[in-house]
């Protein structure tokens, strides 16, 4: 058992339990740069195309899901991600939906 003051004591089960939301965490961050792509691709062929590169009735139902699953915050997280495959901060940037 290691005892920090600012944190109290961590055994070895809760060290384990860290490491995997380490893990989780390095995992979602990969996913997240995955989609940053995958989107960045389906844009740019759209702009190509001589369409927008937002398509707000794709990004309503991307947001339903979110919060069909998770709730508010859940909307909140899905706003979050739009933001960065759009190239944009979600926390400076208002949303088209304003949420
Ligand atoms: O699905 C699309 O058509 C995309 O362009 C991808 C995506 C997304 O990241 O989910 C990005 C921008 C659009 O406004 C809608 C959705």
């Amino acid at each position: 058992m290691t005892t920090t003051p600012a944190t109290g004591p961590v055994d070895g089960a809760q060290a384990a339990e860290r490491a995997r939301i380490d893990a989780l965490d390095a995992r979602l961050i990969g996913l997240v740069r995955e989609r940053m792509e995958i989107s960045a691709r389906v844009q740019e062929a759209r702009v190509a195309a001589g369409g927008r590169r937002v398509h707000l009735s794709r990004e309503m139902e991307i947001l339903d899901l979110y919060r069909a699953e998770l709730g508010r915050p859940g909307t909140e997280l899905a706003m979050t991600l739009l933001g960065l495959c759009r190239g944009q901060s979600a926390s400076r940037t208002p949303h088209p939906y304003g949420a």
